[in-house]
């Protein structure tokens, strides 16, 4: 999918919300359980209830391979499912891979070829080598981490050269020798708040996927006062706030009406910003 075609989904849809796919067995419906596969069913129950309100998934693949081989086939047919019957879905693989030239080759094999999905987290701390392997396929997305939501981020992310720039500000400036705004993404935490100033300072066009609001407490209404461009330029993620918004049989209805909640949010800041 490209970035036009990801544009006109969010004007069309009034919504940039992607649901994270953070599928953990300790915390589904228990009636599940009795499903031959309990990960995948969840994920179907909950795909199908929030499509008409999202624009993209994302399954964390640290959920699935903490399962072994029974969490890997569920990661392959829950891709799959989306493929199928939501061919408009942007699918994030959030696996934060990245390794010498060769190895991130192996990722990318896997993730874009193997699998077949739009697009995949990569850490940059490793540098040109590690990434470009990822950039090689047309049509996929590199979304790599510039400024994560977690309290960590302070720990290497805002430390300063000695020019004062950010290390977080070097990966957004660096990173364009390799890339564009058509095939690549940056993660920055909705916790960040104004900082999505200083990030649109440097790369004002390109989208941000933005975890953090929900669960995390990060604001939307801050997100996109600070982060949004006239095309939007924002994949919100929710994942925990939406997918364990009940943990009864209710599961799917209550997933439903939370991801009706932000959608309708966020079609009120695509209207106030005059995007639709
Ligand atoms: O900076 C980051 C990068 C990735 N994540 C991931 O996003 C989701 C957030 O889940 P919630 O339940 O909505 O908090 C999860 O998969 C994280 O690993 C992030 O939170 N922050």
């Amino acid at each position: 999918m490209n970035k036009q075609e990801l544009f006109e989904n969010i004007k069309r849809k009034q919504s940039f919300l992607c649901v994270g796919l953070d599928t953990d067995i300790k915390k589904i419906p228990g009636h599940l359980l009795k499903e031959e596969d309990p990960i995948f069913a969840f994920n179907k129950a909950i795909i199908d209830a929030t499509a008409p309100y999202c624009i993209a998934y994302k399954p964390n693949l640290a959920f699935y391979e903490s399962m072994g081989v029974k969490g890997w086939i569920a990661f392959e047919k829950t891709v799959e499912y989306i493929k199928k019957n939501y061919p408009d879905q942007f699918i994030i693989a959030d696996a934060k891979r990245g390794d010498i030239g060769n190895t991130s080759a192996m990722y990318a094999r896997t993730f874009f070829e193997e699998l077949d999905i739009d697009s995949l987290t990569v850490a940059p701390y490793m540098g040109e080598d590690s990434v470009t392997p990822f950039l090689s396929y047309e049509g996929k997305w590199v979304i790599l981490l510039a400024l994560t939501s977690n309290k960590g981020s302070h720990d290497f992310q805002l430390t300063e050269d000695k020019e004062g720039e950010r290390l977080f500000e070097k990966v957004l400036r660096k990173s364009q020798e390799w890339a564009n705004d058509q095939n690549m993404m940056y993660v920055v935490g909705a916790t960040q708040g104004r900082m999505f100033e200083d990030i649109r300072r440097i790369v004002p066009n390109h989208f941000l996927l933005v975890p953090g609001i929900g669960a995390q407490g990060g604001s939307l209404e801050e997100v996109c006062r600070y982060g949004m461009t006239p095309e939007c330029g924002l994949i919100v993620n929710s994942s925990r706030a939406i997918i364990y918004a009940d943990k009864s049989e209710n599961f799917a209805q209550a997933a439903k009406d939370e991801a009706g909640k932000v959608q309708k949010q966020m079609a009120e800041q695509l209207k106030a910003a005059r995007i639709v």
